[in-house]
This record gives C-alpha cells, sequence and structure tokens, in this order.
C-alpha cells in the first residue's frame, strides 16, 4: 500500500464515542475517559454500552438476520464489502487520526498498517467469498445406486466479536470482514483502550449501505462490563476473540454453558533463531522490526532471539545500534519511529518483567527503564526499547508475555539445541528462522511448534494462510477460506438419485 502525504496534525481531542446499535448512535449507561497514551491527556469521553444495550443490539442483528440482509445474495454481500473498503480510502485520514489519537501509535505505521490493512482485508473476503465453490459429490454406491451430496454454508448468525488494542482496527476487520461476508450479523466489543474506530466504522457501514443491525459496536469493559454481557448473552451464537490467553479461558467458561463455537487468537512468546550463514545486516533489520515495530505490542513479535554463538557478538550489537536508533515522540512529530505503550498500567506490567530481569541477572544491553521526554510527554506511557543478555533460560521473562519492545538474546550451539528451547513455551504462535541454507530453513520452520513460522522474513502476511495459533496462543485459524469455515454452520444435503 503506498503511503499517502499526511495531510494534517493530529487532532488532540474528539467528541464523545457512542455506541452503534441498529443503525444509530447512541449513549450508554456510564461514561469513562479515553486517555491519550502519549501525554496522559483526556482525548474523548466514551459511553460504556452496559448489559441492555447489549440486548439491544444482539435482537438488532438478529432482526437484520431475518430481514432484508438474511436474504441477500452471496454476490451482493462481496459487492457492500467492497464499497465499505471504498468508503475506508475515502475516510482515511479521520480513521488514522481516531487511531492514532487512541494508541499513540506513529503516524506512518497508522497509515501503512492498521487503516490500509482495514480495506484490505474488506476486499479480500469478499473475493474469497465470492470465488468460493460449493462442498459437493456425486456418490455411487454398490449396485449402481447414486446420491448427490452437497453442503449449504449458512451463517452462524449473531456473532459476538471481542478485540484488543494494540492493532484495534486492523483486527476488528480481520474478523468482521469475513463475519459479514458469510451473512452474520456482529455485536463488537472494542477494547475500552481503543474505542474509536469502531464507532467510525459503523458511520463507514452506514454510509456504503450495510444495512441496520448488521454492524453493532457495544463499548466497555471485560469483567463485569460489556465484555461479559456480550459473551454470555443467551442470543449469541459464537464468539471470535483476539486477547490475552487468560481472557480466552475466561470466554470459554462464559460460552460453555451454550456450546457456542469460539475462534481464539491469544498471546505468544515467539522466538527468532539466527544462524551463522545468515545474511547480518538484513538479519538485524528484520529482527529489529519483530521486537520493536507498534512498541513490541504486537502479538507476534519476538521476545527471544536464539542466536548461534559464531555471530553472537555481531547480531548483539547490531541491535544495539538499532534500539539507539529508533526516536521516541508524538505520532505526528517528523522522524517519530516508536510511541508509547497503550497505557500507565500496560508500562507498570512491563516495568515488572524489567525488573525480574535485573533480578533473575540480565546484563541490559539498552534500555531497561522509563526516558525522559521533556515535562509535554511526561504523562504518557513511555517505556525504552531494552535488550538483555544472561538470563538462563529458567527465567520467568523467558517463558511469559511481555507485550512491550524487550528481547532476550541467547547463544545456542546446535540446531537441535535451538529448536528445543525455542519450542519450550507454552504458547505457540509465531517464530523465525533466519539462514542462507534454505533446506535447514525449511527444517527448522517446521519444527516449530507454532501457526505461523517465517524464514528470513517477519510478518510478511498472505491473507489466503491459516493465521492462528498452538498451545495457549489460541483455537482455530483465520484467514481465507479458514475464516469461512468459522463464520459458517453448513447443513448437507443427500438426495438420492
Ligand atoms: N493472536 C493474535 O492474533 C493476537 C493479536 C493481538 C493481540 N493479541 C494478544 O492480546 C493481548 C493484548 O490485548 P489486550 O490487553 O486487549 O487483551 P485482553 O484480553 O486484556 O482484552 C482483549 C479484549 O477482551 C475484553 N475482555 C477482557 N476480559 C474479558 C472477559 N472476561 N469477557 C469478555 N471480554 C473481555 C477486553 O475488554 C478487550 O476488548 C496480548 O496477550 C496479545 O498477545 C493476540
Ligand atoms: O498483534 C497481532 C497481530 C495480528 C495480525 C493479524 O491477525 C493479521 O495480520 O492478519
Amino acid at each position: 500500500m503506498a503511503s499517502r502525504p499526511y495531510v494534517r496534525p493530529v487532532p488532540a481531542t474528539a467528541p464523545p464515542v457512542l455506541n452503534v446499535v441498529d443503525g444509530a448512535f447512541v449513549e450508554g449507561m456510564s461514561t469513562f475517559d479515553k486517555i491519550s497514551p502519549v501525554d496522559g491527556a483526556v482525548v474523548a469521553t466514551v459511553h460504556e454500552a452496559g448489559p441492555e444495550l447489549v440486548d439491544a443490539a444482539v435482537a438488532a442483528g438478529r432482526r437484520a438476520l431475518d430481514g432484508p440482509w438474511g436474504r441477500m445474495s452471496t454476490a451482493e454481500r462481496a459487492r457492500l464489502l467492497r464499497r465499505v473498503a471504498d468508503r475506508i480510502e475515502e475516510r482515511f485520514d479521520d480513521l488514522v487520526d481516531a487511531e492514532v489519537r487512541d494508541t499513540g501509535k506513529p503516524l506512518e505505521q497508522a497509515r501503512t498498517l492498521d487503516v490500509a490493512r482495514a480495506a484490505v482485508n474488506f476486499t479480500t473476503f469478499a473475493d474469497v467469498v465470492a470465488g468460493q465453490g460449493l462442498d459437493s459429490y456425486l456418490t455411487e454406491m454398490a449396485g449402481g445406486a447414486r446420491a448427490l451430496n452437497y453442503a449449504v454454508p449458512k451463517p452462524l448468525g449473531v456473532v459476538g466479536v471481542v478485540v484488543p488494542w494494540n492493532l484495534p482496527l486492523l483486527l476488528l476487520t480481520w474478523k468482521v470482514a469475513p463475519a459479514l461476508a458469510c451473512g452474520n450479523a456482529v455485536v463488537v466489543k472494542p477494547s475500552e483502550e481503543t474505542p474509536s474506530t469502531a464507532t467510525l466504522l459503523g458511520e463507514i457501514m452506514s454510509e456504503a449501505g450495510v444495512p441496520d443491525g448488521v454492524y453493532n459496536v457495544v463499548h466497555g469493559f471485560g469483567p463485569g462490563s460489556t465484555g461479559e454481557a456480550l459473551t454470555t448473552h443467551e442470543g449469541i451464537d459464537g464468539v471470535t476473540f483476539t486477547g490475552e490467553s487468560s481472557t480466552g479461558s475466561a470466554i470459554m467458561r462464559a460460552v460453555a454453558p451454550r456450546v457456542r463455537p469460539v475462534s481464539f487468537e491469544l498471546g505468544g512468546k515467539n522466538a527468532a533463531v539466527v544462524f551463522a550463514d545468515c545474511d547480518l545486516e538484513r538479519t538485524v533489520d528484520g529482527l529489529a522490526r519483530s521486537i520493536f515495530t507498534n512498541t513490541g505490542q504486537v502479538c507476534l513479535s519476538t521476545e527471544r532471539v536464539y542466536i548461534e554463538r559464531p555471530v553472537f557478538d555481531d547480531v548483539v550489537a547490531g541491535l544495539v545500534e538499532r534500539a539507539r536508533a529508533l526516536r521516541l515522540g508524538r505520532p505526528d512529530a517528523p522522524g517519530t519511529t516508536t510511541g508509547p505503550l497503550i497505557s500507565a498500567a500496560h508500562r507498570e506490567k512491563v516495568r515488572r518483567y524489567l525488573e525480574l530481569a535485573r533480578e533473575d541477572g540480565a546484563q541490559e544491553l539498552f534500555g531497561g527503564g522509563v526516558p525522559d521526554l521533556g515535562a509535554d510527554l511526561a504523562g504518557g506511557a513511555w517505556i525504552e526499547p531494552t535488550l538483555w543478555t544472561g538470563l538462563d533460560h529458567s527465567s520467568r521473562v523467558l517463558h511469559e508475555e511481555v507485550f512491550g519492545p524487550v528481547a532476550a538474546l541467547v547463544p545456542f550451539d546446535t540446531e537441535d539445541e535451538a529448536i528445543r528451547l525455542a519450542n519450550d513455551t507454552r504458547y505457540g504462535l509465531a517464530a523465525a528462522v533466519w539462514t542462507r541454507d534454505l533446506s535447514r530453513g525449511h527444517r527448522v520452520a517446521q519444527a516449530m511448534r507454532v501457526g505461523m513460522s517465517w524464514v528470513n522474513t517477519w510478518y510478511l502476511r498472505d491473507l489466503r494462510t491459516p493465521f492462528g495459533g498452538a498451545g495457549l496462543s489460541g483455537i482455530g485459524q483465520e484467514g481465507g477460506a479458514h475464516s469461512l469455515h468459522f463464520y459458517t454452520e453448513p447443513t448437507n444435503v443427500c438426495v438420492q438419485l
């Protein structure tokens, strides 16, 4: 996606963030402040939906399924999704402003990744669903009898969509696009940290002609609030969730009494394995991207780097140089490469891991604390990018997800040792292997117990591929036709011929 010349600085505050129910923008049972992670200022007032509004949203979704939306053809839905993508492009800067105001992420990233991918998510699933054939068979029995079997894909119904704060619009549309492509209605619960683009997408849906009630948004928190009200609601036919593994467990319990399907994209503790024959400059650049992108707040981020001993010092030196070159600052300040963490609370979590690493004997090669960025940013959730060596494999820092701009650098001597160390985790989301020997690249990438394994690259995405994790990292895969499997429930018809 070509990056656009940005035409204006990001407005510091926004109008109240409302819920979207049945095509209307409605206030909630209470309000809470959205605090800027950049400087601690109040950037918006958000309306917490509460159980009654969740009930109204689920009912609106049901009515939409019983109305024109439920009777719309696949081709018509695909056309609508493409119109949504076009409208996202037309309101591109509004979405960038909202995303940047909520997250503090650099403008360049919000433009080239977060909002750009939102449009692509809609066009991708318009294409996938339009091109999807029917699962059918001509069955030939002994004695010459025959039958025709065909599976009719039907939407799950009203789908609860619960999403996190790190790539808010990208991850929300990664779920909403296929859900709508398959004819579902959705009730979305965005993170309380990043409410704005979900509501803005409600305007865009309406402007594109998506019928009222198909796309609903209910703001609030998790336990004891809107999130729990949604996932425990009798009228929800399935839940797709991206977030922490522990939250996934809670949501699994919430839907268990009604035995509803779940699709989970959860946490990770991702490893990179660097062999001595790698292309050093390209590898260090790729490692730095995988550690520091989005201030390390990407589920796919590398937090463990295993380096073959002969190149350990060179890779360490290269990563320290890349960390030193990072520019922390306001999203719309020239040259900013790195924003803050999402909140003061999340920064405290990351700081506890910095302290834990020190207690466990880590040597801080870079960072390790809170940067002094001047008085006007002192209220923000800033943290120094941090690189460690000297941590024992038993340290919690090597087994628990920090979800910040941090990585432990660990030497190894043999391929088997590297694979054993990388796979010694309860997570299983992503891995990266850096080597010029491609037969080794294939071999080691396949040996990783993860959902996604990259060789000489990171976060290169073909949206048709299965995206999901093993172990604590998730249940199910989303992406291409894999998403259609989750968002539909087929009826197989067998006709004796
Ligand atoms: N695998 C992936 O694709 C992927 C992508 C992005 C983030 N993540 C993970 O998400 C985490 C960071 O995001 P986060 O802090 O927003 O996660 P989180 O689990 O704290 O919250 C995610 C969402 O769930 C809601 N929620 C929390 N508790 C709930 C409950 N009991 N019932 C219903 N809803 C509830 C929150 O309000 C939020 O909207 C990290 O662990 C990261 O690895 C995974
Ligand atoms: O933080 C996690 C990032 C997930 C990214 C995707 O789901 C994607 O690129 O489709």
